[in-house]
């Protein structure tokens, strides 16, 4: 089999070696003519999938190894009976400690701390759920707006939009950008919910840039720039509108969900659904080529303050504010939308909290609970 995968998608070597040749690809830049005698597609969320790219082609599986396929055409696959899978959940922790990050960087800034603030999240899926669990285990209060569970499980637990954008301190968007229907997500946020916003407010915009409105939100900043937003997806990706990167509180280049762990999952799981797709063995996994963090643990005293120590461990494991910097670094050798791509090519090794341990005596209490909640691995404390 002849396999095509984007030339940023990890282990694709070691997992699908065996099954085909392996062509890799810049994800921008596919097109028609390189997939002619392709079976397999193996894309990340740049290369739109569609009768364009695919006419002409013999491919009869489409993998994404992301958590998003609104770049995929997928009543064409259906049409013509190309298997698809995606990469659900693979990366959503790893968003969550970006926003975790996020809000410990907003605390340093005003000399708050996050868990007195309402954090309302839109979107309670698999990124938007596990960022409830972590918050709500940390003690934070949490609005939850999502029409489709609502209707599924009842509106018990869930408010409308606007009552979410009216009671919160911080909303965090989460949604998949969804271009028609009663749940359509293309700019939930547009202008009138944006001009709705209080300057205290914070804005996280971590799912989809078209979910929101860029040019209200520019206009609102530049009239306004009270209101905070902490923004990692955009409309026009690469090209991204440079007047509201600068005027971002915190801009990253769609790199929430690129931790290692991340990254790598997303492949393992299209791995495991070419395998079923073409009834072929799956004889890899992941655990086997996950390197150990190199920062390997860090020791604590039960003494240690609880809101300390959660700095330290964050800062420690993954800290946006490297990002951020490196993201402006990029812009000023390449210009915003090469330097989009190619950090987002070069991102450096990022680990998720979950892969930090930390060691704490069985007695610390309120520190180890509040580490613990925040995502980090907690190991006893051994003696001496
Ligand atoms: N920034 C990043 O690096 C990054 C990483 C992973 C995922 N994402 C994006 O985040 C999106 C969500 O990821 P997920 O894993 O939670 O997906 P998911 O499918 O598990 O959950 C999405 C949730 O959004 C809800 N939803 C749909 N329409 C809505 C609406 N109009 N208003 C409010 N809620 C609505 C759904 O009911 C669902 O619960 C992905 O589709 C992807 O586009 C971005
Ligand atoms: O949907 C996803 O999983 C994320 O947005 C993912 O991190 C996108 O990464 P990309 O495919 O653009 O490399």
């Amino acid at each position: 089999m002849r396999i095509v995968a984007d030339e940023n998608m990890p282990l694709v070597e070691e997992f699908f070696g065996e099954y085909g040749e392996i062509t890799r690809l810049s994800g921008r830049e596919m097109c028609a003519d390189q997939l002619r005698d392709a079976d397999i597609l193996l894309v990340r969320s740049v290369t739109p999938v569609n009768a364009e790219l695919l006419e002409g082609s013999r491919v009869r599986f489409v993998g994404t190894a992301t958590i998003g396929f609104d770049h995929i055409d997928r009543d064409y696959l259906d049409q013509h009976g190309i298997g698809f899978a995606s990469a659900p959940g693979s990366n959503a922790e790893s968003v969550v400690d970006w926003v975790l990050s996020s809000l410990l960087l907003l605390d340093e800034q005003d000399g708050r701390v996050f868990t007195e603030r309402v954090v309302g999240v839109v979107g309670a899926g698999n990124v938007g759920g596990r960022l409830l669990s972590r918050l709500r285990a940390l003690g934070v209060t949490c609005l939850v707006c999502d029409p489709p569970r609502a209707e599924a499980e009842g509106e018990e637990g869930f408010v409308e939009l606007d009552e979410l954008l009216e009671r919160a301190d911080v909303v965090s968007l989460h949604t998949p950008l969804v271009s028609e229907g009663r749940h359509a997500t293309f700019h939930l946020l547009n202008e009138q919910r944006i001009e709705a916003l209080r300057s205290d407010q914070v804005l996280i915009s971590a799912g989809r840039g078209d979910c929101v409105d860029s040019e209200a939100l520019k206009a609102r900043l530049q009239r306004d720039p009270g209101l905070r937003t902490v923004i990692d997806v955009w409309e026009n990706e690469p090209a991204i509108d440079e007047a509201l990167y600068r005027l971002a509180t915190i801009a990253t280049p769609h790199v929430a969900g690129y931790s290692l762990e991340g990254k790598m999952l997303g492949s393992e799981m299209l791995y495991q659904a070419v395998s079923r797709f073409y009834g072929l063995p799956a004889r890899r996994s992941l655990g086997q080529m996950m390197p150990e963090n190199w920062l390997k643990r860090i020791a604590l005293s039960g003494r240690a303050p609880p809101m300390e120590a959660l700095r330290l461990c964050a800062r420690s494991c993954y800290d946006v504010r490297r990002d951020a910097l490196l993201m402006e670094r990029y812009r000023r050798h390449y210009g915003m939308a090469e330097g989009f791509d190619l950090m987002r090519k070069e991102y450096p090794l990022r680990r998720e909290y979950s892969s930090l341990r930390v060691e704490l005596k069985r007695s610390a209490g309120a520190v180890r609970e509040m580490l613990e909640h925040a995502g980090f691995s907690i190991r006893d404390k051994r003696r001496k």
